[in-house]
C-alpha cells in the first residue's frame, strides 16, 4: 500500500518486491532525465543499498537503460583505499558498477589518496566543474541538483554520514564535508551536506529490518516539536520515496 503526502511517498513491500519496485522506479527516473537532458546523475550510498539495486542488472532494465548517459556519485564515502573492504566504491563496483556498461569516466569516486579534509574539498571541486560543464544541473539556491539520490538509513536515523546530534547536520554552506568521529565505523568519512541532498530532484530511502522501525516511526509519525532525526530532514525538490519492508514499517 502506498501512502502519499505532499511530495513524500511511503510504500511497504515484501522483501523480494523491494528490489523489483526499486529497479522500476530508478529506471523510470533514468529514462525521464536521459530523454529530457541527455544525462542522468545519480548518487549511491554504502550499506545494503547496493544489493537492493540488483534487479537493475537483469532484463528488462539491463538491456534497455541508457547506461552510457549515467553519471555516478557517492552521497558519502569512507576515507579508506578504494580496494578496502570498508570502501563504498568497492561495494558498489563489485556489486553493481562492474556489471553495467557505464563509462568509467562517468563514475566519480572519491580521491582515496587524500586526507578526509582534502578528499571532501577535492570532491566538491569536481562537482563545481561538473555544474560549470552542465553535466550536473544547478538548483536555484546555487547547490548542485542531482537527478536522484539513493539513500539508506541507519537504525539511529542517520543518512549519508550525517548522524543524529552531530553539528554536520546543520552545515548549510559546504557541498561536501568530512567527519572524523563517525559513530558508525570507520570513523573518517566524507559526506554530502543537507543542502545538496535536498536540492536533488528525487530521493529514495531504502530501509529494511525491524531494527529500524523506531527511526522510521519517528521520521514519519514523530511530533512536530520533537528534535528531528537526520532522516526526517530529507526533502528533495520533486519527490521522496520510501521503500520499506514489513519489519521497518512495523511501528507505523
Ligand atoms: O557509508 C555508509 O555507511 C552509508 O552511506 C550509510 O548512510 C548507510 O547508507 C546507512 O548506514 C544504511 O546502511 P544499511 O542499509 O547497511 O543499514
Amino acid at each position: 500500500m502506498a501512502e502519499t503526502k505532499n511530495n513524500v511517498v511511503v510504500e511497504v513491500f515484501d522483501k523480494e518486491e523491494i528490489a523489483v519496485s526499486l529497479a522500476e522506479y530508478v529506471a523510470k527516473i533514468s529514462n525521464k532525465f536521459t530523454k529530457e537532458r541527455g544525462a542522468f546523475t545519480v548518487t549511491l550510498s554504502g550499506g545494503s543499498l547496493i544489493t537492493h539495486l540488483r534487479k537493475l542488472l537483469e532484463p528488462p532494465y539491463f538491456d534497455t537503460l541508457e547506461w552510457s548517459k549515467w553519471y555516478v556519485f557517492w552521497v558519502d564515502e569512507r576515507v579508506v583505499p578504494k580496494t578496502h573492504e570498508d570502501s563504498n566504491y568497492k561495494l558498489a563496483y563489485d556489486g553493481f558498477l562492474s556489471k553495467v556498461p557505464i563509462p568509467p569516466g562517468n563514475v566519480y569516486a572519491i580521491n582515496d589518496a587524500l586526507s578526509a579534509e582534502g578528499a571532501a574539498d577535492d570532491y566538491e571541486t569536481s562537482l563545481r566543474h561538473l555544474v560549470k560543464n552542465n553535466v550536473l544541473a544547478s538548483s536555484l539556491n546555487g547547490f548542485p541538483k542531482f537527478d536522484l539520490q539513493l539513500l539508506g538509513m541507519g537504525p539511529d536515523g542517520h543518512v549519508a554520514s550525517l548522524f543524529p546530534g552531530h553539528p554536520l547536520v546543520k552545515e548549510d554552506k559546504k557541498w561536501v564535508t568530512f567527519i572524523k568521529d563517525s559513530p558508525k565505523p570507520p570513523p573518517e568519512r566524507i559526506t554530502f551536506t543537507f543542502p545538496v541532498i535536498n536540492s536533488s530532484a528525487y530521493a529514495v530511502l531504502v530501509v529494511t529490518g525491524a531494527g529500524k522501525a523506531d527511526a522510521v516511526h519517528s521520521a514519519l509519525r514523530g511530533s512536530e516539536n520533537s528534535e528531528k532525526l537526520p532522516v526526517a530532514l530529507v526533502s528533495p525538490e520533486d519527490e521522496l520515496k520510501w521503500f520499506l519492508d514489513k519489519g521497518a514499517a512495523s511501528k507505523l
